[in-house]
């Protein structure tokens, strides 16, 4: 079957188990949205399909090929929580650094095309977080994880973010978390929520509650 795909992922720090048998997948002309509370293990998972986070045990396939480490099959990207791009860079040798394939659909959005030789470390935190999420987005991997993508960004700037994932969809599958969790059901065709180290496919707000992510203010 197509697509990413892993499961059976269980990592734990320090003899705590934080993911337990983990299955998440997701196919192009797909965003499928991650929540959970804090510490709930959301980063790790990302970081061990990408490979930076080495689990317990895990099952990755790509395209229904096996692969160790997302990064080495060069068709995953990943927007950390940090950042990731050297601040020495201008916007222009760092897109022409990361995306080729749509390297002129991103050169035509304003903000790209406004600042092309400002370099990162003139940006303000949320500018230069803009910038990387563009990246990421428009890099050249068919799949895309999103550690959140909507942090420090004004409104406006959030809901620009979402119509270049909208945009993006048909020729990509994306797998984003975020706390900005309406963005999340907004944009995501389905919803995985991590609690006590396992996954629960989500159908409604209803399921939030039952499983303690939001509150119930009818109690
Ligand atoms: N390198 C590490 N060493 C020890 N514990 C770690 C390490 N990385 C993460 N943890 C712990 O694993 C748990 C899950 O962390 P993770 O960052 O994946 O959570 P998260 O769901 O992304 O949280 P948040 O929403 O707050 O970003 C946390 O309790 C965290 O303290």
């Amino acid at each position: 079957m197509p697509g990413l795909f892993i499961d059976s992922v269980t990592k734990q720090f320090n003899q705590q188990a934080i993911l337990n048998g983990v299955f998440i997948n997701c196919k192009i002309g797909e965003v499928v949205g991650l929540l959970g509370r804090n510490g709930s293990g959301k980063s790790t998972l990302l970081k061990i399909i990408f490979g930076t986070v080495n689990p317990d045990f895990k099952h990755l396939k790509l395209d229904d090929k096996l692969i160790s480490k997302g990064y080495l099959s060069k068709n995953i990207s990943y927007l950390p929580q940090d950042n990731f791009i050297p601040m020495n860079l201008s916007v222009l040798q760092a897109i022409e650094m990361l995306c080729n394939t749509h390297r002129k659909d991103l050169l035509n959005t304003s903000f790209v095309s406004n600042n092309l030789n400002k370099k990162l470390r003139d940006f303000s935190g949320g500018e230069c977080r803009l910038l990387e999420v563009l990246i990421t987005i428009y890099c050249d991997a068919e799949y895309v994880l999103l550690d959140e993508p909507f942090s420090q960004l004004a409104p406006l700037l959030v809901d620009e973010i979402k119509i270049h994932i909208e945009k993006m969809k048909s020729l990509k599958g994306f797998i984003i978390t975020d706390h900005y969790f309406q963005s999340i059901l907004d944009i995501s065709d389905r919803i995985i929520l991590l609690h006590n180290g396992c996954n629960y496919q989500i159908q409604n707000r209803d399921d939030l509650i039952l499983h303690g992510y939001l509150p119930d203010f009818k109690e």
